[in-house]
């Protein structure tokens, strides 16, 4: 007997697994059912496809003609940090730039000053609130970076953190070393940057990826190569927040070092986006980060796509440049200021974000772990169209609900 039967599926929505990131034209295709069905039994998909009479369950859902896809995939966050900058909003509003917060010694340097200052149970706490927000609204696996520490001691306690977060949620975690964020106050670049090559070694069990903040004012793109290249020699996949606001080449270098990722490609050289088509490395775009900053620049994602690039979506929540756990705001930003398809953007935040972060999720397949959500949506359209809510109404992690949308109360 199987466990559970989600019948009545208005729209079920299958990205098309593959070994490698949907590219170009392929991110528009999105296969949609009508009248669809899913079945489960031992946390696992065993049919899904059109409605039919032939399965039996334990349990059954009515999705009264609502859409069904896989959970969302969440590939950039900075999600474990002490502290929270709401004073830096006034700042912002008043125009003061982003690196010049940083320059002189508050955006990331004060979450560091938080964070190091943070016990375990703190930081775990505050994470918490954020996985819990990200899986009702229907996140299932999560990227979480470290980045905040600069220090050992600080860094290997946010990736323990994240560890533990897994441990107790039903999401798949994906681990990221994020050690050259940013500069201590008086240390010079190369010379802290050997300090976090030698720090590779120690997070070696509890990373996945090691990544770089490629800018002005923090590393340069000689300096993110000589850590990329001592990161892979030690077995990582490399990522890199590039060319975020200035344009350094960020890109360029992600795609020389057979990067999984590179993230944001807000000011990236049109040579650069070309060069996507002919790699896997993933385009992660944050366009609510452009939005958060105030920034009317977007990322070229028409560009990269139409280059034949892979483009993936998250939200890169983070305390300073972009504070939202919501998933689904970002597809609603991606469709009116990166002018993505539906079709992309869905393909964006399951296939593609998963291919940009190593995890087999992002798809229905028989045989995928059941990972879905239920969304309150007649279509999947509408999910980006009516914006700035949860339309999330069940969570389906490993086969069971783990969030349902509550009601009034009586
Ligand atoms: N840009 C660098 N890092 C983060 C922001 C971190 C912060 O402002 O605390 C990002 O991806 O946007
Ligand atoms: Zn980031």
């Amino acid at each position: 007997m199987n466990d559970l039967i989600i019948k009545n599926i208005g729209q079920l929505l299958l990205p098309k697994k593959m070994d490698r990131p949907l590219k170009g034209s392929e991110m528009d295709a999105l296969e949609i059912v009508a009248d669809g069905m899913v079945v489960i039994k031992d946390s696992k998909i065993v049919y899904r496809g059109k409605e039919t009479d032939k399965y039996e369950a334990t349990e059954t859902i009515d999705a009264e003609g609502k859409v069904v896809s896989p959970a969302l995939v969440e590939a950039h966050t900075h999600t474990v940090h002490g502290g929270s900058r709401e004073h830096e909003m006034a700042l912002k509003v008043q125009g003061v730039d982003y690196l010049k917060i940083l320059e002189q010694g508050g955006g990331i340097l004060s979450s560091v000053k938080s964070t190091q200052e943070a016990t375990f149970d703190e930081l775990y706490k505050k994470a918490e609130k954020n996985i819990i927000r990200m899986i009702q609204h229907g996140v299932l696996t999560i990227e979480a970076k470290s980045g905040y520490g600069l220090d050992k001691d600080t860094e290997i306690k946010q990736l323990k953190v994240a560890h533990k977060l897994e441990e107790n949620y039903p999401v798949q975690m994906k681990h990221t070393f994020l050690g050259p964020h940013a500069i201590p106050k008086g240390r010079e670049s190369e010379e802290f940057l050997d300090e976090m090559i030698e720090l590779l070694d120690d997070v070696k069990d509890l990373a996945d990826f090691a990544d770089i903040f490629t800018e002005t004012g923090v590393f340069s793109v000689n300096e993110s190569r000589r850590y990329m290249e001592e990161a892979r020699k030690r077995g990582f996949r490399v990522k890199i927040h590039a060319d975020e606001i200035d344009p350094l080449g960020g890109l360029g270098l992600a795609i020389e070092q057979d990067a999984i990722s590179a993230d944001h490609l807000v000011a990236s050289a049109e040579e650069d986006k070309q060069a996507l088509k002919d790699s896997d490395t993933v385009a992660v775009l944050l366009p609510g980060t452009t939005f958060y900053l105030g920034k009317n620049e977007y990322a070229d994602a028409r560009g990269m796509i139409g280059h034949g690039g892979a483009v993936a979506l998250a939200t890169d929540y983070n305390p300073g440049s972009n504070v939202t756990d919501n998933l689904q705001l970002i597809m609603t930003i991606a469709a009116l200021k990166l002018k993505m398809t539906p079709n992309e953007i869905w393909n964006a935040v399951t296939v593609n974000a998963a291919k940009a972060i190593d995890s087999d999720r992002g798809t229905m397949e028989v045989g995928d772990d059941a990972n879905i959500v239920l969304w309150d949506a007649p279509n999947h359209e509408y999910v980006l169209y009516h914006y700035g809510v949860n339309h999330a109404e069940k969570v389906i992690a490993n086969g069971k609900v783990v969030y349902e949308r509550p009601g009034l109360l009586n």
